[in-house]
């Protein structure tokens, strides 16, 4: 082996040398609004990252970002070691659920789901197997039929397979558990804990507290798109009992909401 065949062998591959999402002063901003403002992020492979914020806070924003649906105005982020601007790398190996996932009503949850299959190159025997073991374990019944049929929450139990289902090594999940039922809520939750006991990275947004005390390992709060605070969930209550005004303002807006769930 010549010494340049192992220097080459020796340098780490992007994926080993920067964290499953690092960014770096990450901003995006429309016109007079900042979305999202420098934000620097280092979250490590297998992670549960909660981002915690009201309303309007940046959190869609920061999820779009990073999963290269929206360009930053300036700064950069890195999800799987892979630059957030090459989206065609990055959807190898992403997972998201949007706020509103782009599910096609015509459609049978199933179709929807072989057709998303088909896009991340997943062989017809492991479609047909993830859409079996997941739609079992978030008790999605009518997989058969139509989309348009689908009340809210089946359509998200939709959008969470379709998220998980090629087995991306970092999931984006936006507002997860919006128009679950607590039995739904509680499958989901233990759905994402079991992804990050496999490896996956999971960075979640939401304005619900109990869904980040139940399941993060680390959480951030936005507001205004900035990071006010970052930490375990147990610092994140010793937070709630500091003095601080816009802490408090924040958890005011994300305790006191109408769809708190347990
Ligand atoms: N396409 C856009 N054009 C202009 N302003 C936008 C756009 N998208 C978001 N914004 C603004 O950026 C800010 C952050 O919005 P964002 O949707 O990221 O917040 P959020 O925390 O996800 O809110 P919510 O919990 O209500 O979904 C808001 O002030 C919003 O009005």
């Amino acid at each position: 082996m010549t010494p340049t065949e192992s220097t080459m062998e020796d340098r780490p591959t992007d994926a080993e040398r920067y964290s499953a999402i690092h960014t770096d002063g990450l901003t995006k901003a429309y016109s007079e609004t900042i979305a999202v403002e420098e934000l620097d992020l280092e979250i490590e492979t297998g992670t549960i990252y909660g981002l915690l914020g009201p309303n309007g806070a940046g959190k869609t924003t920061t999820i779009r970002l990073l999963t290269g649906l929206s360009p930053p105005t300036d700064g950069s982020a890195r999800v799987g070691g892979v630059p957030v601007g090459d989206r065609e790398a990055l959807v190898d190996h992403i997972g998201y659920l949007p706020e509103s996932p782009p599910i096609r009503g015509q459609f049978t949850g199933r179709e929807q789901l072989e057709y998303h299959g088909q896009l991340r190159d997943m062989a017809p025997r492991k479609i047909d197997g993830r859409i079996e073991e997941l739609r079992e374990r978030l008790e999605l019944d009518a997989v058969d039929d139509r989309i348009v049929t689908y009340s809210k929450g089946m359509r998200r139990k939709t959008g969470v397979i379709q998220a998980i289902m090629h087995e991306p090594s970092v999931v984006f999940l936006d507002e997860p558990t919006a128009g679950l039922d607590p039995r739904a809520t509680r499958t989901v939750r233990e759905v994402i804990t079991e992804l990050a006991d496999n490896g996956t990275t999971v960075f979640l947004s939401t304005h619900i507290l109990p869904i980040i005390e139940a399941v993060a390992d680390r959480v951030g709060i936005l507001n205004e798109g900035e990071i006010l605070t970052e930490g375990s969930p147990e610092e994140l209550v010793k937070c709630i009992e500091g003095d601080d005004p816009t802490l408090e303002d924040v958890f005011l807006s994300v305790t006191a909401d109408p769809e708190l769930e347990t």
